[in-house]
């Protein structure tokens, strides 16, 4: 998949749905309050094909491509090559409310699938202009049933943070 294929496939996935745009009945409170990220979501092939670090849709910075390289995270695994972009343009929109880029996202994969990098690079490429990765924190669901675990990255980071 090149780049504007790509990016195309992410601003479809975060676009609002028609619906949400011009309401034609009045609906359920419980569906009301649901949370608007439940509605949009992508499925990613776990058979897909790895994604070499240099094709990502959404270029990494320099020392993180190093960083990842020189510890073996190259290609990237199929849910990383998805999220990594996806995950740097909503950090670039965070206080763009305007844009559909502006949301939480929430990832759901089998253990093993590369989901700690797939959030972990997008938060610490973030942070790197302030090299300030000790009070770098993020909230990731760990499981459904701990669903309001924080977990401090401080400690977890040791290969993104050798190159930083
Ligand atoms: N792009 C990659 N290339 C090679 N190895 C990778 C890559 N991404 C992750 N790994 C390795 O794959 C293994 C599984 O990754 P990881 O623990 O991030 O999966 P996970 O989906 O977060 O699993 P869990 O749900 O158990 O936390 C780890 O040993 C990790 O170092």
């Amino acid at each position: 998949m090149d780049e504007s294929e790509h990016l195309l496939k992410l601003r479809a996935l975060l676009a609002p749905k028609a619906q949400d745009e011009a309401p034609t009945k009045k609906r359920k409170v419980e569906e009301v309050e649901g949370p608007d990220w439940t509605s949009r979501y992508c499925v990613v092939d776990a058979a897909a094909a790895l994604t070499p670090l240099d094709a990502l849709a959404v270029p990494l910075a320099e020392p993180m491509l190093e960083a990842l390289k020189k510890n073996g995270f190259d290609p990237l695994f199929p849910i990383q090559a998805m999220v990594i972009p996806l995950l740097l343009k909503c950090a670039e929109a965070a206080d763009d409310e305007d844009s559909a880029y502006c949301c939480d996202v929430c990832v759901a994969a089998p253990t093993g699938q590369g989901k700690t990098l797939a959030y972990a690079v997008p938060i610490v490429q973030a942070k790197m202009p302030y090299r300030a990765l000790e009070d770098c924190v993020a909230e990731p669901p760990t499981s459904t049933r701990n669903a309001c675990a924080r977990v401090d990255f401080s400690g977890n980071l040791d290969h993104a943070n050798h190159a930083l």
